[in-house]
């Protein structure tokens, strides 16, 4: 009997932490409200953070099509998850999730669903085994790389670097120039590698692994990129040679409001593990336009005491107003008495404002801010291009190191103070960003801004790919 085109039906598999999680569920967002079947497996300790703390399931409810499964992410409740500790989780999904994905691929996902089967999948690029696995079983693969893409292109570059001689580093100069990852010569140092290629020692497990991981990618059927072309178009040109199907349809957030608002509907999306404090925003909204510097560094990084300490006297010295997320699990333990971060800031109770986590997005498009000191998180460097907030970066592992390079040097968006961490800079820098370089750095982020919303906008550049892409996805599923 003929059985007529099958409803294409993608399950989207994420790596499992926020970062990751936050840029993939708008995607499967975007392909529900197009109405594509998706299934989207989080993993067990993820879906458990998130479905406490959002609305999630309510908004999901409205798409027929969706559904949310679920996976071990081979690692013990009580375990961290952050800082370098995020790096076992790698170690956890080979071993636990591995087999089961395995399974569920085998029967094309289908148990008891009454859905069509699998017909597509969309993986982190970090987690290549999938695409063993899909070309094991038959069911086109896409990969899904959550970073920049001058990131993904050193990291595909680590082999180039290691056959020139400049990898391993060798020697003290961090400010050497690099000269063998194309496109990126005359001005990216040693210091600005992302910090898993920044090795001494070729056995480095980090190096190993995300030098294997990125090399796959050309085995998936394409890969999709959460930026835009007119941010990172040079540097998609060199990973079009590699990779000539690479979708670039960011930035998602962003234009996941702008196809929410075209079809009426809220574009209110918290995708976030810890519940939100929305008491500042009402504090915000009785600060002075732009007058507030936003801190914060997502959601692994972990400091010393020291690191707060400086970072509290630089803020405190500086002036300025600021709004500054502290995770209870961001302060690395040691041991003996401490002062609290409010205590430490008793000097400034009047101008700052702590909490625990913050609505971002929103805090990032509030009136009152007028600058964002970030990690340099991928999410969170999107998040503040599209508010055209300027920002100081301080990357603190990953792709963060290169991010903030392009953050500084190229896009002329902000700051870079990596590898220090002195109150005498934190205040410069924020006296610069705040009061010196204010006018020219918020013309330059509202230039960007404008772009950003631009490519998201019907007939801009990540609009059309995303609709190419779906384009594609409904044909795999014929
Ligand atoms: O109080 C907060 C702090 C953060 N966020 C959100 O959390 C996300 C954080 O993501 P990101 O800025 O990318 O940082 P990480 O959580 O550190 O993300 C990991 O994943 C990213 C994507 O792969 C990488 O770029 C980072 O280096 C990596 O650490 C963003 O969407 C923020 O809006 C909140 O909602 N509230
Ligand atoms: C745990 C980190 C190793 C690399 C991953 C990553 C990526 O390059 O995709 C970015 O930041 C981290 O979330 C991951």
């Amino acid at each position: 009997m003929d059985q007529g085109p099958v409803s294409p039906h993608v399950l989207i598999f994420p790596f499992p932490s926020q970062g990751h999680v936050n840029s993939m569920l708008k995607l499967a967002e975007l392909l529900s409200v197009v109405g594509l079947h998706v299934t989207f497996l989080n993993s067990d300790y993820n879906q458990h953070r998130l479905f406490l703390h959002t609305d999630i399931q309510t908004r999901f409810s409205r798409y027929p099509g969706f559904r949310f499964q679920t996976i071990s992410d081979g690692l013990t409740t009580d375990h961290p998850r952050t800082g370098e500790r995020v790096m076992d989780l790698f170690e956890g999904l080979k071993a636990t999730a591995k087999p089961i994905f395995r399974e569920l691929m085998i029967s094309r996902g289908q148990g008891s669903d009454t859905r069509p089967p699998v017909s597509c999948i969309i993986a982190d690029g970090m987690m290549s085994f999938t695409i063993d696995i899909a070309n094991e079983v038959g069911i086109p693969i896409i990969s899904f790389r959550t970073v920049s893409a001058c990131s993904f292109w050193a990291y595909f570059s680590a082999l180039k670097l290691i056959e020139s001689g400049e990898l391993p580093l060798k020697g003290n100069d961090m400010d050497q120039l690099v000269t063998s990852i194309p496109g990126m010569e005359g001005f990216l140092r040693k210091r600005d590698l992302p910090s898993l290629l920044r090795v001494s020692n070729l056995d480095d497990e980090g190096l190993l692994l995300v030098t294997k991981e990125t090399q796959q990618t050309p085995r998936a059927h394409a890969l999709i990129l959460n930026t835009f072309e007119d941010l990172e178009g040079p540097i998609l040109g060199q990973i079009r040679n590699h990779c000539p199907k690479t979708y670039t349809i960011g930035p998602l957030h962003a234009h996941l409001k702008t196809r929410l608002a075209s079809e009426s509907t809220t574009s209110q999306s918290s995708n976030s593990f810890r519940q939100e404090d929305r008491s500042c925003i009402a504090w915000l909204d009785h600060q002075p336009s732009k007058s507030v510097i936003y801190v914060s560094f997502g959601s692994m990084v972990v400091i010393s005491r020291k690191q707060l300490i400086e970072f509290c006297y630089g803020l405190v010295n500086s002036s300025s107003r600021f709004l500054w997320v502290i995770r209870t699990d961001s302060l690395a333990e040691e041991d003996g008495e401490h002062q609290t971060p409010a205590e430490l800031m008793e000097g400034a109770k009047e101008r700052s404002y702590i909490v625990e986590w913050a609505p971002q997005e929103e805090v990032l498009a509030h009136p009152a801010v007028g600058g964002f000191l970030t990690h340099s998180g991928w999410n969170s460097t999107l998040e503040s291009i599209c508010a055209g907030v300027p920002m100081i970066c301080w990357p603190y592992f990953a792709d963060q190191q290169i991010n903030s390079r392009f953050v500084s040097h190229v896009w002329k968006l902000g700051s870079d103070m990596k590898d220090t961490c002195d109150r005498l800079i934190v205040e410069k820098m924020v006296r610069d960003l705040m009061e010196e370089r204010k006018d020219e750095l918020l013309e330059t982020a509202d230039m960007m801004a404008t772009r950003a919303r631009k490519c998201v906008s019907e007939g801009g550049s990540s609009y059309c790919n995303l609709s190419s892409l779906i384009e594609e996805i409904r044909l795999m599923g014929a």
